[in-house]
This record gives C-alpha cells, sequence and structure tokens, in this order.
C-alpha cells in the first residue's frame, strides 16, 4: 500500500486479504482517524454488478409517481420510496432526491412487483448480501485496530437476525436542468451518518460529482463542522466508506464520523444516482465506549436519540427562519419546487428517515 500525503484521502486495497491482513489494518486505522472516509478497491463486487444495480436502480426510478407510492416510505420500518423527504438538521431543506431504501427483514409489501422492475428482489437481495461481506470484512478490520476480539462488531451485525438494521439505499438525485433553486440548496446537504459504517456506490463516469468530505469533528455530541471541504473522488470501481455517528461513540471519538455533502454542480445539473449501503448493529446491540461515553445503550435507543435530537435542532432552526421573517416581511424566499407538488418549507416537519 503507498503512503499518500496525509491531505489525500487513502485507498485501501482488500486484495490478498489474509495475507495483508495488518497493513490492512493499519491503513484503515489510519483512514478512520483522520479523514473518516476512504477508498476499497480489490471488495469483491465485481464492476458488472454495479453496473446491473444502477440499471435496477433506474429501471425503478423510471416509474411513474403514482406506481412508486405503492411502496411509500413506512416510518417505523425505514423502508420504501421517499421524495424531498429527507431534510438536513444542519440546514432545514430536503435533499433533492428521491430515494428507495430495503432492508433484510419484514418489509415483503415494500419489494417492487416484478412487473415493475423484473427481478428487483432476487437482484437487490443478492447485492445486499454482497454488501453485508464487505462490510463485515471492515467491521473485522476496526476491531482488531481498536483492540477488540476480531468479531466484536460483526457478532452485532448480524443480518440474519431479526432486528437487523443495516439497509441499502438508492438514490436518484433529480435532473435540475432549468429549474430555478435558492442557492443554498445541495444534492444532500451536510450530514453525517448515524450508522457504524456506510459503502457508498457511485456510477463509473462520477467521479468528480459533488460529494465531499470536511475533517476536523472531535465530538460526537455536537453539530460542529469543519470548514474545508475535500472532493471525494473514487475511482471507476472503487467503493467510498464513510464512518458514521455510531462508530464514532463505540470508539469513544477515536474514529470520525465527520461532514459530508454532495453539492449542486455548476455546469451539469443531470440526474445523479448513488447507492448507499448503510451498517448499523442490531437493535438490541448494546454500544458502550470504554473511556469517554462509558454509559451503554442498545443501538436502538441510540437512533431514536439521534432522531430526537435532529429534531431538536431543525425545531430551533425553523424557529430563528420565522423570527427573521417576521421581522423582515418583505423578504422573499422561493423553496425549489420541482414539480406540482410543492414542498412546503415552512413547518417543521419530522425528519423521517433514520440517515
Ligand atoms: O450520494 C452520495 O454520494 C452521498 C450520499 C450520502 O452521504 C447519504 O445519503 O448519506
Ligand atoms: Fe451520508
Amino acid at each position: 500500500m503507498s503512503q499518500y500525503p496525509s491531505s489525500q484521502i487513502l485507498s485501501i486495497d482488500l486484495s490478498s486479504f489474509d495475507q495483508r491482513r495488518d497493513e490492512i489494518v493499519q491503513a484503515i486505522m489510519k483512514a478512520a482517524k483522520t479523514h473518516g472516509v476512504f477508498y476499497v478497491k480489490n471488495h469483491g463486487i465485481p464492476i458488472e454488478t454495479l453496473r446491473e444495480m444502477f440499471l435496477v436502480s433506474k429501471q425503478f426510478f423510471a416509474l411513474s409517481d403514482s406506481t412508486k407510492k405503492n411502496y411509500s416510505l413506512d416510518v417505523p420500518r425505514n423502508a420504501g420510496w421517499e421524495r424531498f423527504a429527507q431534510i438536513r438538521p444542519q440546514t432545514g431543506l430536503a435533499d433533492l432526491k428521491e430515494s428507495m431504501q430495503l432492508a433484510f427483514h419484514h418489509i415483503p409489501d415494500l419489494w417492487p412487483d416484478d412487473k415493475d422492475v423484473p427481478h428487483f428482489q432476487d437482484k437487490v437481495q443478492q447485492f445486499m448480501e454482497d454488501c453485508n461481506q464487505v462490510s463485515q470484512r471492515l467491521l473485522e478490520c476496526l476491531a482488531i485496530g481498536l483492540g477488540f476480539p476480531q468479531d466484536f462488531f460483526t457478532r452485532c451485525h448480524d443480518v440474519s437476525q431479526p432486528d437487523a438494521l443495516n439497509t441499502l439505499r438508492f438514490q436518484h438525485y433529480y435532473d435540475l436542468t432549468g429549474s430555478s433553486h435558492g442557492s443554498e440548496y445541495y444534492r444532500a446537504g451536510p450530514h453525517t451518518d448515524p450508522d457504524t459504517l456506510t459503502l457508498l456506490f457511485h456510477e463509473e463516469h462520477d467521479q468528480t460529482s459533488g460529494l465531499e468530505t470536511c475533517q476536523g469533528r472531535t465530538d460526537v455530541t455536537t453539530f460542529e463542522q469543519g470548514s474545508l471541504w475535500l472532493p471525494v473522488t473514487p475511482q471507476p470501481g472503487e467503493l467510498v466508506c464513510n464512518i458514521g455517528d455510531m462508530m464514532m461513540r463505540w470508539s469513544d471519538d477515536v474514529l470520525k464520523s465527520n461532514f459530508h455533502r454532495v453539492n449542486l454542480p455548476k455546469h451539469d445539473l443531470s440526474s445523479r444516482y448513488s447507492i448507499c449501503y448503510f451498517t448499523q448493529a442490531n437493535k438490541s446491540a448494546f454500544i458502550q465506549g470504554r473511556t469517554k461515553y462509558t454509559d451503554g445503550l442498545t443501538a436502538g435507543d441510540y437512533l431514536r436519540q439521534q432522531m430526537e435530537r435532529n429534531h431538536q435542532r431543525l425545531k430551533k432552526l425553523f424557529d430563528q427562519r420565522e423570527q427573521q421573517r417576521k421581522g423582515r416581511p418583505q423578504q422573499k424566499h422561493t423553496p425549489f419546487q420541482p414539480s406540482s407538488q410543492p414542498y412546503n418549507n415552512n413547518n417543521v416537519p419530522e425528519p423521517v428517515l433514520a440517515i
């Protein structure tokens, strides 16, 4: 593995894993302690499979909204289709996207029918298994690197259990060519992921399409965010791995869940697609740090806490906005309105997606 200057995001090569395990663990720990994001190559998922998944995703998003509504997001199960529902607590604005989220269990009614997208469920379930293999490997490396037994994280990220929380999400950032939107909008606003780690897949042509990361978070309980944004530019076939809040807490802030965002490009505003595999500990798994966050709690309670924290933050933001609006009644704010279904920016919506 070659040496990189500290400002550069590391690329981790998982080939010959058994022979190179120590070297790989070291490199992952270095990346996870600084940027909190790294590229992974030779991860075992063939590029043809990734191409097929983007094809499947595009077939789904090409369906009419009225068909997609048959699979609408179910909040308690954190699965299904949504559009403009993900409101970021940093900005109070919705991501300019639609997404389809799938889980390992309890969603028989949310899998798209074969007549809508042929073999969607078969293909996607297989892909989720593939992603899980990769995330299990990375979790083993992080456990070893943090001085835990090798299976410390993997045994509480067990997708065979009914309380598994890992999810796969297809994302379609809308084509905004010719639309008017405020300059404060992002494709995905600045945020951290609440999970343990996220695997992110992009299309091969999409290496510089706006994903950016911000180094420097020191405390998982705050919304502090640096100011220097670094472009995340994976090579074709490489995936991007992000450390999430659950892992930052578990490691007592040693591993970094840094803010990231997807910026609106200056020129080409055509559609962008990405696929995320969110790895989270099983709902009943107990998360307990060793030095700082020694109060343990279950992953289910942790996620509930995060949702509540985000909601409080959003409420505060909307109250401030309302005060400003009252003080300046002439000010006109035009929220982005993509279609006949306007996004109402004036209520304080519950942030509905857990991630
Ligand atoms: O689409 C991307 O590249 C990033 C998306 C992301 O960070 C998220 O959905 O959590
Ligand atoms: Fe994210």
